[in-house]
């Protein structure tokens, strides 16, 4: 994903068939302020070191594999949002990404809200203490459970996605004698430039009424067919995730004011809120560069105020939810070598002691993903090599191409940057391998969020 074609790079005369790296970093030992989140930093014998706390001491007390997060820097990147969209605008972080109660308490204590696509992150949010009403709940196939549990704890908007889910919702909210706040999810037909997988505002897909096909004015219709059950407030388009270029939001932002202008037409009434979506890119590498939040919302501010005055039509109250590029670069992969294979002539593989079950995004949307000798600097020659996992799948790649010193040994520590999002969250039990802690690191201090699992865990669930 967002990987450049990099010509091969030379490496004690491999052949490098399907190389991405270029040349290496100038530095092995550097850490890039690009992928490394804000308190990274090296200790004086070289070790890698986050919220004042050196890994190899991390790894002794924690384990590893551990995903290790630094709470400053999440803390920091929700209050880098909320200032860039100000108090005229909501930011709902995107639970999907990583959730669990800390991250659900540092949200609440932000000012940030809250998205969740399942009645297990709606739990995780209540128990974590995020009211209510600053909760939106998402999917495209919410059970009947899911949408009552929202509906009964009082969540501040539902995004509808399907004509059924319209009616489904309303007989529920109707049942508990509730008048649900609800946004159209709109399909506005952007190709976004990101991995197919995850674009969503193309025609062909699962997400969302169509604009174009007139579905989404047919929804709008739907909705205002239950004044007493659904209170129609807006309209939601998501474009898809790790997106860089801003021209697609821009569209997306035009073609969702041009639906608030219709429904105005077409029923009297002006919606007072639209939502963007989350899907801003984050650098996995050094080569990425992301935009920053200052620059996300002026550009929407802007695009979204002089569609408005074309339309003739008062500027709705603006939200977003980025998920990635809140949590994506505030937590590191720490893991183990155990061994370093090399075959002659072909690469050379490092094994660590995790792989695609704790990270899936290299093997399902060809990721990149860059990674450094974490528990001591070496001043070797670096090699190319690919970071592999254990588990039985020759598609078990942690990062494809990456220039590691070549006097890398088993038990030494690597670690693998910009893995907040979508690595815990996605993380299997394939092979039965239990899956990683989440360990917070601050001010000298490292607390557990989600512990490690157990084997017991494991059979805790085999009853039978
Ligand atoms: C509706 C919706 N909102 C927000 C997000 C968060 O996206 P990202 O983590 O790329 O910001 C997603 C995931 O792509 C989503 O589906
Ligand atoms: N899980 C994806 C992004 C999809 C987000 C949800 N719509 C990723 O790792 O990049």
């Amino acid at each position: 994903m967002s990987r450049s074609a990099h010509p091969a790079g030379p490496r004690h005369g491999d052949v490098l068939p399907e190389a991405h790296a270029t040349t290496p970093p100038a530095d092995l030992n550097a850490l890039d302020a690009r992928v490394w989140s804000r308190t990274a930093t090296r200790t004086a014998d070289g070790a890698l070191a986050v919220g004042g706390l050196d890994v190899r001491t991390l790894a002794d007390e924690y384990g590893t594999p551990a995903y290790l997060l630094d709470e400053e820097d999440f803390r920091a990147r929700c209050r880098a949002w909320r200032t860039a969209f100000g108090p005229g605008a909501d930011v709902f972080y995107a639970g999907k990404a990583f959730l669990c109660r800390a991250v659900v308490r540092w949200l609440t204590e932000e000012g940030l809200n809250l998205d969740v696509c399942s009645g297990g992150e709606l739990a995780t949010a209540l128990s974590g203490g995020m009211p209510a009403a600053r909760i939106a709940m998402h999917g495209n196939n919410k059970s009947r459970a899911e949408l009552a549990k929202a509906v009964t704890s009082g969540v501040g908007r539902i995004v509808v996605d399907s004509f059924q889910e319209i009616e489904r919702l309303a007989g529920i909210a109707a049942e508990h004698g509730v008048r649900q706040k609800v946004q159209i999810r709109a399909t506005v037909g952007v190709e976004a430039h990101t991995h197919e997988f995850i674009a969503t505002a193309h025609e062909d897909q699962k997400f969302g009424f169509s604009l174009t096909g007139g579905d989404a004015a047919e929804a709008v219709r739907a909705v205002l067919k239950h004044p007493e059950s659904l209170e129609l407030i807006g309209v939601h388009s998501h474009i898809g995730s790790q997106i860089f270029d801003m021209s697609g939001f821009e569209v997306s932002a035009r073609r969702v004011v041009g639906l608030l202008a219709d429904i105005r037409d077409e029923h009297g009434v002006e919606l007072p809120e639209i939502d963007l979506g989350g899907g801003l890119g984050i650098a996995y590498t050094p080569e990425d560069d992301p935009r920053e939040p200052h620059e996300i919302a002026k550009a929407l501010a802007e695009i979204v105020g002089r569609e408005c005055e074309a339309a003739n039509l008062a500027v709705p109250r603006l939200s977003v939810e980025p998920g990635r590029a809140i949590v994506g670069p505030t937590a590191f992969t720490l893991y183990e070598v155990g061994t370093v294979k090399q075959l002659d002539g072909i690469r050379t593989y490092v094994s660590v002691d995790g792989g695609m079950s704790d990270n899936i995004r290299t093997a399902l949307y060809d990721a990149d993903y860059s990674v450094v000798l974490a528990g001591r600097a070496s001043a070797a020659e670096p090699m190319l090599a690919r970071v592999v996992g254990k588990h039985c799948e020759s598609g078990d790649i942690v990062v494809r191409d990456a220039f590691l010193p070549s006097d890398l040994a088993p038990g030494d520590l690597l670690a693998v940057p910009a893995t907040g999002a979508y690595c815990r969250s996605m993380a299997s039990n394939y092979n039965q391998v239990p899956r990683p802690p989440v360990v917070a690191v601050k001010d000298g201090q490292a607390r557990v969020l989600v512990r490690r699992e157990t084997e017991e865990d494991l059979l805790r669930l085999d009853v039978g």
